[in-house]
């Protein structure tokens, strides 16, 4: 198996176990904690049995300072839009498995898992974006969080907000054409935005910081608090936006 093999078949595994515990008896926090560490061991487990000499930084693993001299690491969420999840009957809730390796310093691989929905898109074969609809444009932001940043950005863009949970689904939503850009701020983790990041990276689109610069991944910091996705074509209208 390849690195994108092996991401989409953690990814798979970890769809296998959360979907199943949803639609048992728990409910609430114990099924938000069910599903965490379920996922976890799930994933774990392909990463262990096919790449066991790799480092991981999980949202749900004990951060492993290994990582920092390591020359790959895995950087996963094993369940991203806990709330969502919870919930039931929502799909915006993802998985993401993505691999940083030392040589390029940047993310080389990601699986984002949307399990609700059966689907899987990963760095390669890249997702193809559909073209644009008509209407004004469309900025996705956190369902229970919406920063003002972004409610401002959409305001000087014209655009509609389209609140959901989850940043790999938002981050998806963009590559899928239900969104065209998804702006966060105030708040969020490596493992948040990683493998959504990779994936949008392999479609085609933009990928940054609020301010333009850079994301940076298995920095020695897990915090890497606002993140903007956007078609390409966008980036400088929602760049100038966001400031
Ligand atoms: N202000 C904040 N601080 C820390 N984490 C945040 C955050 N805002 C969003 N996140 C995290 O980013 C993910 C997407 O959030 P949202 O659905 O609100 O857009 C969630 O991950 P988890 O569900 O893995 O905890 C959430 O915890
Ligand atoms: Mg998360």
């Amino acid at each position: 198996m390849n690195d994108v093999q092996v991401a989409v078949a953690a990814a798979r595994a970890a769809a296998e176990v959360l979907l199943p515990l949803r639609d048992g008896d728990l409910r609430d926090g114990a099924l938000g904690d069910a599903g965490d560490a379920a996922a976890q061991r799930a994933i774990a487990a392909v990463l262990a049995a096919h790449r066991p000499g790799d480092a991981v930084l999980s949202e749900e693993a004990a951060d492993d300072p290994a990582r920092l001299t390591a020359d790959r690491v895995w950087v996963v969420d094993p369940l991203d839009g806990t709330k969502e999840y919870r919930a039931g009957g929502r799909h915006d809730w993802a998985v993401h498995v993505a691999l940083w390796e030392r040589g390029p310093g940047d993310l080389t691989v990601g699986a984002v898992g949307l399990p609700a929905l059966g689907e899987v898109l990963a760095t390669d074969p890249a997702p193809v974006v559909p073209p644009v609809p008509a209407g004004p444009l469309r900025v996705a932001v956190s369902r229970s969080r919406a920063p003002e940043v972004a409610r401002a950005a959409a305001a000087a863009l014209d655009a509609v907000l389209v609140p959901l949970g989850s940043a790999g689904y938002k981050t998806l939503a963009v590559v899928r054409g239900e969104a065209d850009a998804y702006v966060h701020a105030g708040g969020m983790y490596q493992w948040d935005s990683a493998a959504p990041v990779a994936v949008a990276r392999a479609a085609g689109l933009w990928t940054s910081r609020l301010d333009g610069s850079p994301l940076v991944y298995n920095a020695q910091d897990a915090w890497l608090p606002d993140l903007v996705v956007c078609r390409p074509e966008l980036a400088d209208r929602v760049l100038a936006a966001v400031r």
